[in-house]
């Protein structure tokens, strides 16, 4: 008798650990696939609509790399008890793992929009009370999350298909800003398809040196060239030239602009010696446009230092483009990086001058030379008396600071006469020229 008992005792607790998450007994993956399976079969006969909810703690890391993982444990018990009071008995509440929870909901309705309403309905009652503060222990704690929602009908799509969509719909509800419910819809799908596919053409880009630089003249107030802004172009074999703006945020998000940064720099670097050579040249600046990324990784000093010294040319002509809204986060970081370089000889422009938020009280620290307008401000400047306002106090900043101003985006003679009468002493723009192949850049240069 007694055998049968811890037997049977025996038997539930392996039942428990194969398919109950041990720290809040929610079902796990492999039971909630089975439950999904189910609700997938009786909604092809009942031809109910339910829906699958894919849900992430938001900045969940942080609680548990401040407060411990003993405290992160806590709050995922009450987020567990929480998301079971938000649904019906028939519906399961499941954690895959980490701070990832997925609600199936079954029977909605068998209209779809219905189905829907009913879903955000409970998605949002979801957000509310995930929001509402914690006791963690004596520490009072809030947290939101994002909610992923992929519908379902009929065996239509498989359970990985829905988790997949219902996961993609997650982070698109992060994109916006997080504590949000989003529906997944095929565009989505689409979008995610094809940056999968760029992702992986851009790793075949990198192998197999697929990316070119292009050069646009940058000239002073007397017309005269004073240097170039190497601008990266990658003519795909299949889809023609791709723009940089398209993949270099991808290539960010990715970390592939890393080894595309140090292509670029390497490429910029051997011009730069190239021009040395000849007296016509040897004078020209050459400005290389630099990640967040890059900057911050903590090679890149010494990168730029080794590839300056691998073509042994004058620091003083090789000047790296930042950007103002990689100052917003690690600004100490920023500064030190940069000023390391400034010591070597490097010369820093300070891009997308006028759209962030850069005050006079960090500019004054920046090791910077120059600032350069956003093409934003120059292109209504002649229409616009805001952006007027706007260039002029850039340019009485700058001034103030001892850098030089660099307008950008310069398409006609007006506007190139409004920046020079206000003291821009820069120009750079399809007036002056686009950004063109070395062979051709050359050519204008002598003509
Ligand atoms: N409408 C108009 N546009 C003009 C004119 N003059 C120049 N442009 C374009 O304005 C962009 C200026 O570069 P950016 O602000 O650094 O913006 C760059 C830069 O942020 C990034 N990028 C380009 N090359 C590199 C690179 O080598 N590394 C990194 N990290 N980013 C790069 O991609 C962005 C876009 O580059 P592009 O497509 O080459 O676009 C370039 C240039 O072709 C003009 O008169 N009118």
């Amino acid at each position: 008798m007694a055998d049968i008992t811890s037997n049977k005792a025996a038997a539930k607790e392996i039942e428990v650990l194969a398919f109950y998450d041990p720290l809040t007994l929610l079902p796990n993956r492999r039971l909630f696939t089975d439950r999904l399976n189910h609700a997938l079969a009786s909604s092809a006969r009942s031809q109910n609509k339910g829906a699958l909810l894919f849900i992430d703690l938001d900045n969940f890391k942080n609680l548990n790399d401040s407060l411990g993982h003993a405290v992160g444990d806590m709050l995922l018990l009450q987020v567990a008890e929480r998301l079971n009071n938000c649904v019906r008995e028939g519906d399961t509440v499941a954690r895959l793992g980490g701070d990832e929870f997925v609600v199936t909901l079954e029977d909605l309705s068998l209209q779809l929009d219905e189905a829907a309403s009913k879903t955000k309905l409970i998605g949002e009652k979801i957000l509310h009370q995930v929001s509402q503060p914690y006791n963690l222990g004596g520490h009072e704690h809030q947290i939101t999350c994002s909610i992923g929602v992929a519908l379902f009908h009929h065996h239509e799509q498989s359970q990985d298909e829905l988790l997949k969509q219902a996961d993609i719909a997650m982070y698109q509800a992060k994109k916006v800003g997080r504590n949000a419910i989003c529906f997944f819809d095929p565009g989505m799908q689409t979008s995610i398809n094809a940056r999968v596919e760029l992702e992986r053409d851009l790793n075949i880009a990198i192998n197999e040196q697929q990316f070119e630089l292009f050069y646009q003249i940058q000239l002073d107030i007397h017309g005269q060239a004073i240097g170039a802004e190497a601008l990266i172009r990658w003519p795909h074999p299949e889809l023609g030239l791709i723009s940089p703006a398209k993949f270099i945020p991808l290539a960010e998000e990715t970390d592939l602009i890393i080894p595309i940064g140090s292509w670029v720099l390497d490429t910029a670097c051997a011009q730069l010696k190239q021009w040395q050579k000849d007296t016509s040249t040897q004078g020209l600046v050459l400005s290389v446009n630099v990640s967040a990324k890059q900057l911050h990784q903590v090679d890149f000093t010494s990168t730029v230092q080794n590839t300056i010294n691998k073509y042994a040319i004058n620091p003083n002509l090789l000047k790296l483009e930042i950007t103002e809204s990689m100052l917003l986060n690690s600004i100490e970081d920023t500064i030190n990086i940069m000023s390391r370089l400034q010591t070597i000889g490097v010369r820093f422009s300070l891009d997308d001058f006028g759209t962030g938020y850069s005050s006079l009280q960090y500019l004054k620290r920046l090791p910077l030379n120059q600032l350069k307008i956003d093409q934003s401000f120059v292109r209504d400047i002649t229409v616009d008396e805001s952006n007027r306002v706007i260039i002029r106090t850039i340019i009485a900043m700058a001034q103030s600071l001892g850098l030089e101003t660099i307008a950008e985006g310069v398409e006609t003679e007006a506007q190139r006469t409004y920046l020079l009468t206000n003291g821009c002493t820069h120009f750079q723009g399809y007036l002056l020229g686009k950004p063109l192949p070395i062979h051709d850049f050359e050519s204008a240069l002598k003509s």
